[in-house]
């Protein structure tokens, strides 16, 4: 594990807090990146630390994800007294709908021509928005061209999240930054752990307290204090906290 002194000792030093919250990212961190977003599923362990964790008097578990928290709930087969945050913040505590949707169903109209004009690229409609999939597009340059033409297409009420051969774009300016910094407060906690592999996990990083526990999964700049090299580390590390947890 590339863990280091210095992020064992930031573990020791709030697993004594409570409340505490411990949040991560789906996709990049629990579950290993696929082709398919449907069959990202779980890595060993997941389930098992998360449910040793959630377990603990004080301690909540919060999965913070740009999925929809529909999709991620089915998608990860996970159950247990988490908190759902889908949609990147959007989805805080349940669907949205309404006035939002039309303009994501009129977005998705826009967009689907260019899509389907690139072999491999595909259009996931979701909750609050729409992400352009690339990881399937084999001519890398062409990938590029329409993650560049579909921000062409975004007029400034949207929000453009890039992420890992996926552009989305939201018809909320909600991120995972308010969504914790909204998780701090609902639950009054002491103390956060969070663990993020993506572009959209810098707002989660920057939104924590410089006593939190933030931690990037992987290579790339960062705001996180800690790294860890990927996601058996990622799981590694939830289970050193659920050991000094007891
Ligand atoms: O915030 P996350 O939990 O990391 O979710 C971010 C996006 O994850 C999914 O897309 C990514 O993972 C897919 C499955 O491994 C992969 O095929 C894709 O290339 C990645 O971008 C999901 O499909 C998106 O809706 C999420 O926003």
């Amino acid at each position: 594990m590339t863990s280091s002194p210095a992020l064992d000792d930031a573990v020791a030093a709030i697993a004594g807090r409570r409340p505490l919250l411990v949040a991560s990212d789906y996709d990049g961190v629990l579950a290993r990146l696929r082709d398919d977003p449907a069959a990202a599923v779980p890595e060993p362990g997941v389930a098992e630390v998360l449910a040793r964790l959630a377990a603990v008097e004080g301690v909540t578990v919060a999965l913070v994800s740009g999925r929809g928290a529909d999709d991620l709930r089915r998608t990860s087969g996970l159950s247990g007294p988490f908190r759902w945050i889908g949609s990147h913040g959007a989805e805080y505590d349940g669907p949205l709908v309404g006035e939002l949707a039309g303009r994501r169903d009129e977005l998705a109209r826009r967009l689907e021509p260019l899509v389907a004009g690139t072999p491999g690229a595909r259009l996931e409609v979701k909750p609050v928005g729409v992400a352009v999939h690339v990881r399937q597009v084999a001519d890398r340059e062409r990938a590029a061209a329409l993650l560049a033409e579909a921000r062409q297409h975004a007029d400034s009420s949207l929000t453009m999240k890039p992420g890992k051969d996926v552009l989305e774009m939201a018809v909320t300016d909600a991120d995972k930054g308010s969504a914790l910094r909204r998780l701090v407060v609902d639950l009054g906690a002491a103390a956060a752990v969070y663990l993020g592999d993506d572009v959209t996990d810098e707002d989660g990083f920057r939104a924590l307290g410089p006593d939190d526990v933030t931690v990037k999964v992987g290579a790339g700049d960062t705001a996180a204090r800690f790294r860890v090299a990927g996601l058996a580390d990622a799981v590694a590390l939830l289970g050193k906290l659920a050991d000094r947890l007891v």
